[in-house]
């Protein structure tokens, strides 16, 4: 096992390696090769690469003016045979509908219109039903297109109800005999065979039973994407349609009770789950909306950076289950919006993502929240202000309110996991710490003290299926191992999280100019922004997301593959997070950490707290690096320009701006020697942008390849499915079709190239393990103290043994 070094690799090793024979290194790879014969109507044979832009850009209507809603939530099952037709999803095809897991849609304000005649036409064509389906589908997040008309019964009776139930499920009935073993209620059955899960999560296994047949409350703890959105969301389904159904039967006994209104106009509210983001509650709520979808259960998101009054308006549609963010909700709690304040039935609390819920800048509002909620001892008659809509709380409502509490990071630490362990009622709160402020908030919000505590998480906590590794290398290189990351291992969908939006701005900035394409995602964003980035970064398959930490906790998107932690978080429960975003379900994959001598200490005490004893350290081929390092070097150039003339630019209309509202004229103050001074200045830079430009897209067209290749031959790692697909497009050409002459034509040209591999392939096949438990300097300092220490304290013994005996022969004497 080597040990780490104290210092950033220099990239002189990448120089000396260029002298290497880059065949050797290319030797255990797969090498594809392609031949073609056309004439190319440039002399570099990758002229047509540059500037190419892979990924298509969807388009939203304007959220504020439409129905919006996050398909996030409509899950991909993993590790799950489909039948054909529910597999016809594009991938990055630039459909923003066709997402490999839906996408972020917004539906405009006819969407009921457009609804309806989508309904006409299903019955005139049968065999566009499936079709069309799928488009109703991926649409449903629009308050109009519900299909929650009558009850869950009346869907069953119906007999295109049915038609519509028999189709779309990915699963046969036989399939989900562990689905059985839980007693979920028919329609819950039929909702999982729709979404194609083939058995039930761990933790879906342990919370289910204890939360929808036991009515306890639950304390739940698993690896990130391990399924506890329906973990606490199938609980609440399931108690919701037994209650609907002996509601129906009481009501058949007793006729002169009214029924509670539901389907269409809702109810009064029965389950509210608060998330940190906004992000992450509408996938919440798109996630729980596709379990409901037969039973006639509205689930609506409530968050900040929205439109107020359209959330009020689907407020006024009275769902009975609300996912939302604390801000928004206490705002319009606060508002007295009578939906959010009428929480007598209100049966389910539930705080996702606890542990960041109790951080600051949510606890307030959370706080003034959970003081919203009706004491539980108190009868519902007590409780409840006299309302005009709530005529009758069926008695079966009044049954207890129950409180899940869940997140992948609660049981961290292990003071906490002690607490746990010894129950609830046993602790003493005190607010000084998070740890018994979420036990705190959990007594507060009702939670007993026999509720069943849930803790799946391992000593590392991270998803078993992750691989995690690092990259030593010193601040400014960080931007060279990220584009090396990017250009040669570019293969699936990448998030690259920074800790501060300036060095995500870079970040990004530095990407563009080196023409990979990336969103990106921060706080300071617009919400439709925010949205916009994640429904592109989702519908492209290789797409790259810069990001900061508003995306760690979650966001539950198919396909990525890695994440890069370009710099370090400032907590281990921000990092699981953070690597959480790759591994999700039944998948794999990996997260690479940029360590700078800077990060260091903060990595070894990261490593600690994760009781990790050992790392993988990236593999990097320096043959890569010279090449990678002039494109840097040009990019950094341009940007410098670009930055200094956006600069002066802002300047000058600042001044401008501000002497127009003052009705001042402006001068030129500086003498004409000096205006013509700043034009040449201005001159020569822009064509120095425009030289540099030109040279750094030249370097761009070609793949990225070692110094010692030639240009007629692509070896090495490198070719991108993008690459490989313009190839063959260009080899496929007809040589006469373009008209030019024979003698034109270049004669056969081998492309060799190895499929662009993967981070998760390239870290398992040569990933070197290094111990980083330990600060090995440090180790040794202290056992060193420690020989030190030990042999005083002999000599000392020694004089003091030496002393005595002198002091015994002198009275011998005496
Ligand atoms: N029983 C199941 N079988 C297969 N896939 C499932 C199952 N349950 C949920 N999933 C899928 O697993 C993915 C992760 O689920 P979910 O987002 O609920 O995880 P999570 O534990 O809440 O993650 P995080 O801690 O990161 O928020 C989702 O795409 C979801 O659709």
């Amino acid at each position: 096992m080597a040990e780490i070094s104290p210092s950033p690799p220099s990239l002189k090793k990448a120089k000396r390696a260029k002298k290497e024979d880059p065949l050797q290194a290319a030797d255990s790879r797969r090498l594809d090769s392609l031949r073609w014969n056309d004439s190319l109507p440039n002399d570099d044979p990758f002229f047509f690469l540059a500037g190419s832009n892979e990924g298509g850009f969807l388009s939203l209507e304007e959220i504020d003016e439409s129905e919006y809603g996050f398909l996030g939530g409509v899950p991909e099952p993993l590790g799950v045979e489909k039948k054909p037709e529910g597999k016809k999803r594009k991938r990055g095809s630039g459909d923003g509908n066709s997402g490999d897991g839906g996408s972020c849609i917004v539906q405009a304000e006819d969407g009921e219109k457009r609804g309806t005649k989508k309904q006409k036409k299903k019955k005139k064509k049968p065999r566009d039903k499936k079709k069309k389906k799928e488009e109703g589908e991926s649409s449903d997040n629009g308050e109009k297109s519900e299909p929650v008309e009558g009850n869950a019964e009346d869907a069953l009776n119906n007999d295109d109800a049915k038609n519509d139930i028999d189709e779309g499920f990915l699963i046969d009935e036989d399939e989900v005999y562990a689905w059985k073993e839980l007693r979920l209620h028919p329609l819950l059955i039929k909702s999982i065979r729709r979404l194609g899960f083939k058995e039930p999560t761990p933790v879906q296994k342990a919370c289910i039973p204890a939360a929808a047949h036991q009515g306890k409350d639950v304390i739940g703890a698993a690896e990130t994407g391990s399924g506890k959105t329906l973990a606490f969301g199938l609980p609440i389904l399931q108690r919701l349609l037994e209650e609907r159904e002996k509601d129906a039967r009481l009501f058949q006994k007793d006729p002169d009770e009214k029924p509670v209104e539901k389907g269409f106009m809702g109810g009064p509210l029965r389950a509210l789950i608060v998330t940190p983001t906004r992000e992450l509650a509408l996938q919440v709520s798109d996630h729980l909306k596709a379990a409901a979808k037969l039973l006639a259960i509205q689930v609506i998101p409530i968050v900040g950076g929205m439109s107020s009054e359209k959330q009020e308006r689907l407020l006024k549609r009275r769902p009975e289950i609300i996912v939302g963010t604390p801000g928004r909700l206490w705002e319009l709690m606060s508002a007295g919006e009578q939906h959010l304040v009428e929480l007598h039935s209100l049966s389910f609390f539930v705080l996702d993502e606890a542990d960041r819920m109790i951080e600051n800048g949510h606890f307030h509002e959370l706080q003034s929240i959970i003081d919203m909620l009706p004491m539980l001892n108190v009868s519902v008659e007590q409780s409840s202000q006299p309302t005009t809509i709530c005529k009758t709380i069926p008695s079966l409502q009044r049954k207890k309110r129950q409180t899940f509490v869940f997140s992948a990071t609660i049981a961290l630490s292990d003071n906490f996991r002690k607490k746990l362990k010894r129950g609830l009622s046993t602790s003493k709160s005190s607010t000084s710490d998070g740890i018994s402020s979420i036990e705190k908030l959990s007594e507060r919000a009702g939670m007993r003290p026999d509720a069943a505590i849930v803790d799946l998480t391992n000593a590392s906590i991270v998803a078993a299926k992750l691989e995690e590794s690092f990259i030593e290398c010193s601040e400014e290189d960080k931007e060279a191992y990220l584009y090396y990351l990017l250009s040669v291992h570019g293969q699936g969908r990448t998030i690259v999280f920074c800790t501060s939006i300036a060095a995500l701005r870079r970040v990004s900035s530095m990407l563009h100019i080196l023409g990979i394409n990336s969103w990106t995602l921060h706080a300071q964003m617009q919400q439709r922004a925010r949205l916009k980035a994640i429904d592109r970064f989702r519908g492209n398959e290789h797409g790259v997301l810069v990001a900061t930490d508003v995306a760690a906790r979650g966001l539950d998107i198919p396909g990525i593959r890695t994440v890069v932690h370009y710099q370090l978080p400032h907590s281990a429960e921000v990092y699981i997070h953070r690597s959480g975003r790759t591994a999700r379900a039944s998948a794999d994959g990996c997260c690479i950490a940029l360590i700078s001598p800077s990060d260091k200490a903060k990595f070894f005490s990261l490593c600690k707290s994760l009781s990790k004893e050992s790392l993988r350290q990236f593999p990097v081929n320096d043959v890569y690096m010279p090449e990678v390092m002039k494109r840097l070097s040009l990019a950094r150039q341009i940007d410098k320009i670009t930055r200094k003339n956006s600069q002066e630019n802002a300047k000058k209309s600042w001044l401008l701006r501000n002497a127009e509202s003052l009705e001042l004229a402006m001068e030129d103050s500086g003498s004409e020697e000096e205006t013509v001074n700043s034009h040449k200045q201005k001159k020569i830079g822009s064509l120095q942008l425009k030289k540099l430009q030109q040279e750094l897209n030249d370097h761009l067209a070609r793949p990225l390849q070692s110094k010692t290749f030639s240009n007629r031959f692509l070896a090495g790692a490198g070719v991108s499915p993008l690459l490989q697909q313009q190839l063959e497009e260009l080899s496929k050409k007809n040589p006469s079709g373009n008209g030019s002459s024979k003698e034109n034509k270049r004669p056969g040209f081998l492309v060799i190239g190895q499929d662009c591999v993967e981070p998760l392939q390239a870290l398992r096949s040569s990933g070197r393990e290094v111990c980083v438990s330990v600060d090995r300097k440090r180790e040794t300092r202290r056992l060193a103290e420690t020989w030190k220490r030990k042999k005083r304290e002999e000599k000392k013994r020694t004089r003091e043994q030496q002393r005595k005996e002198r002091k015994k022969a002198k009275e011998g004497m005496k």
